[in-house]
């Protein structure tokens, strides 16, 4: 409509144009009139002033007495044919039509015409206004004219009526009305006038085209412009609520289907449900495969998934191996078993990546509404917890949400409840267990633990709250305190004239991927005053794999601060041992599962051998976990591991305990001795 409106201004803009021009027309015609009537009127003026000098005395007397003589025998009186002889005399050549004189009381007492002769034009205007001394002149229009000499047509004449005196001042003695024929002057105006306003329109014609082409031309910038913001915006919107990946619809998407789907279900009174699908050892093949390869199955699978649905199901890839459908209008909820069914079959099938074929599988977990749930969020939080339990089950199979989960999912909201609790209450706090020396034996480190004490529950192990609070998000707040209260109490054992050693912290996924990390590392070496060299942070390789190259650039920014980092449990995780050039490694930890069986079992023995000669290759540090007792800490020392850690030295001590053992430590350590 805008752009119409656009448009359409030069069109609007031509039409006012135009009447202007005509309105201009008719008021220079009207001024054009004005000058011709006051033209002939000057004429007429003068023609009387000389009529009035040079004829008027020798006819006065009869036109004063005209009055008095019958009409016939005026119109045949011998003395109008002498006024007729002088009068012709006076207008000749001019252009004038008619003359008539005509006494002081309206009476024609000549006339050019002679038929008007003897007729009253008492009631004429120009005649009364003549009579009172004032000149009045008209212009008419005649489609027939009946002249002096010939019957004329289509004439444009001014009629003036001049009163005549034979002085200016002298009273009104008769009226001479003088018609003059201004039809040539006329006709050429209007030619001109309409000539004029012709080429002022073609003028203004031509402006308004050029106008309209530029209008259009902006109109269809504009249009363009209007077109390709849709677009972006359309685009926008797709990409809101699309992978990028797959091209299917996603997480923010499903929310606002799901929704929609449930609210759907109440009304008609119709079942519904909500799968949920994650791919079982996935991570094994993106990790070995390489991320190209990951996006692939992703793709590949997400279409095959996407075959086997009816039309009317929705498919949302919900980000990393996660999938999920919403299944509408399902009769009855063994209906959603058979999708179910189909998807695990059709995922199973093999596929071909990097030229080698291969099989994956996936857990899927359901949930009905309305059976399981009323709403679309405790739907979706059935369908997980469904999901999780077919993982549980050793994957490649499904699950529908049953009560049970629900109590597990209670249990868990306890949990959090409490730990919220718990990080207010400070019922948190940290143990320390010592890492030795294979050489000296003294206690040259030392790894900082977290521990719970609830009042009712007693200490609660970090096995059963670390992911509770990776999950609720808590582990941000808390692994900020734990490394802030390791710096601390490393700085205060070194003011108490402890040799120094130093502490190391374990980070969590969610804490290594939260962008405060690096700062709050920072502040907690400024605040506490301990140098960096004190503290090391513990990564698992699970953190390191996801985002290689975020992970390489935060390792950087770390090591820039001055700290160590180590890579716990190490051995356990699916990455490429490639990895470990690039990051900047100070230690490994060999994880305690190789440790526990290394003086019965060969396979572990040499996996900690090769282990401890890639360290020593790379130049770097190597830290043996669990050890549990002489046998495998004279092993472990005989393979090269330069550090223990494990029950056979310590078990986790308070901070106090280990300050003691610390300070005492001049001499060879006794394992029992410290706890
Ligand atoms: N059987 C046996 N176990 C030994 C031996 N020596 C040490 N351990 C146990 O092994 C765990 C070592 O820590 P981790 O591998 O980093 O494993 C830790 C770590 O992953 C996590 N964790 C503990 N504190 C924190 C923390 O502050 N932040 C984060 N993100 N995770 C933490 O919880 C896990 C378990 O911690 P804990 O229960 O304290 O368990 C500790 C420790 O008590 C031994 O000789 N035999």
């Amino acid at each position: 409509m805008k752009l119409q409106l656009t448009r359409h201004s030069s069109v609007i803009i031509l039409i006012v144009m135009i009447l202007v021009t005509i309105l201009l027309g008719f008021h220079y015609q009207k001024l054009v009139r004005e000058s011709l009537i006051n033209g002939q009127q000057q004429a007429g003026l003068m023609l009387t002033k000389s009529y009035a000098n040079s004829i008027w005395p020798s006819h006065a007397g009869f036109v004063q007495r005209a009055a008095s003589i019958k009409h016939d025998n005026l119109r045949n009186s011998d003395e109008l044919q002498y006024i007729h002889r002088d009068l012709r005399r006076l207008v000749r050549g001019s252009n004038i039509l008619r003359v008539a004189i005509i006494d002081i009381n309206g009476l024609i007492v000549y006339s050019t015409n002679r038929e008007r002769v003897g007729k009253q034009l008492t009631n004429d205007a120009g005649y009364q206004n003549a009579v009172t001394g004032t000149i009045h002149s008209s212009l008419s229009f005649h489609d027939a004219y009946k002249s002096s000499r010939a019957d004329l047509e289509r004439r444009y004449v001014v009629t003036s009526h001049v009163p005549v005196r034979i002085l200016d001042a002298a009273p009104v003695e008769a009226v001479i009305a003088i018609d003059f024929d201004t039809t040539t002057l006329m006709n050429e105006l209007n030619y001109q006038q309409i000539q004029t306003i012709g080429w002022l329109v073609l003028v203004m014609a031509l402006v308004s085209l050029l106008l309209y082409g530029f209008t259009k031309h902006s109109d269809q910038l504009l249009e363009k412009q209007l077109l390709q913001r849709e677009k972006d915006i359309k685009h926008m919107r797709h990409l809101a609520y699309h992978d990028s990946l797959t091209g299917f619809p996603n997480r923010t998407s499903f929310n606002e289907h799901t929704e929609e789907a449930v609210f759907r279900a109440k009304r008609v009174g119709w079942t519904m449900a909500v799968m949920f699908l994650d791919l079982d050892r996935f991570k094994l093949i993106n990790d070995s495969l390489g991320h190209d390869a990951g996006d692939q199955l992703l793709c590949l699978t997400a279409h095959r998934i996407r075959e086997v649905l009816r039309e009317s199901d929705l498919l949302f890839r919900m980000g990393g191996d996660e999938f999920t459908v919403i299944l509408e209008g399902v009769k009855i909820p063994e209906q959603a078993a058979d999708v179910a069914n189909r998807v695990l079959e059709v995922v199973s099938q093999p596929l071909e990546l990097q030229e080698e074929e291969f099989t994956i599988s996936a857990s899927i977990g359901m949930a009905v509404y309305p059976r399981d749930a009323k709403s679309a969020e405790h739907l979706v939080k059935c369908a997980d917890a469904a999901m999780y339990r077919a993982k549980e089950m050793g994957g490649n199979c499904f699950s529908f949400y049953s009560q049970e989960m629900n109590e597990r999912f209670e249990n868990q909201l306890k949990m959090e409840t409490a730990l919220r609790r718990a990080v207010t209450n400070e019922e948190l706090f940290l143990q320390y267990q010592p890492r030795i020396c294979s050489h000296t034996q003294k206690i040259i480190g030392t790894e900082a633990l977290l521990r719970w004490k609830h009042p009712e529950w007693g200490i609660v192990p970090p096995s059963r709250f670390i992911s509770q609070l990776e999950e609720s998000g808590l582990i941000i707040q808390v692994g900020t305190w734990v490394i802030r209260e390791a710096c601390r109490q490393n700085k205060l054992w070194q003011d108490m004239g402890l040799e120094p050693i130093r502490v190391s912290v374990n980070l969590s996924s969610r804490q290594f991927r939260s962008e405060s990390l690096v700062n709050a590392v920072r502040s907690a070496l400024a605040d506490s005053g301990l140098e960096p060299c004190y503290l090391e942070l513990e990564l698992t390789e699970s953190l390191l794999v996801d985002n290689t190259e975020h992970a390489i650039s935060l390792m950087y920014a770390l090591k820039e601060l001055g700290i160590a980092l180590s890579i716990d449990d190490f051995g356990t995780g699916y990455s490429s041992l490639s990895y470990l050039k690039r990051f900047p490694i100070d230690c490994l930890k060999i994880d305690r599962s190789f440790i526990t069986e290394i003086a019965s079992n060969t396979k572990d023995a040499a996996i900690v051998e090769a282990i401890s000669t890639l360290a020593h290759n790379l130049g770097i540090g190597l830290v043996a976990e669990g050890v549990e007792n002489i046998n495998q800490a004279k092993l472990l020392k005989g393979y090269g591991c330069n550090e223990m850690q494990g029950y056979y030295y310590s078990r986790p001590v308070d901070a106090n305990h280990l300050a003691s053992v610390i300070s005492q430590q001049n001499s060879l350590i006794s394992p029992t001795k410290i706890a």
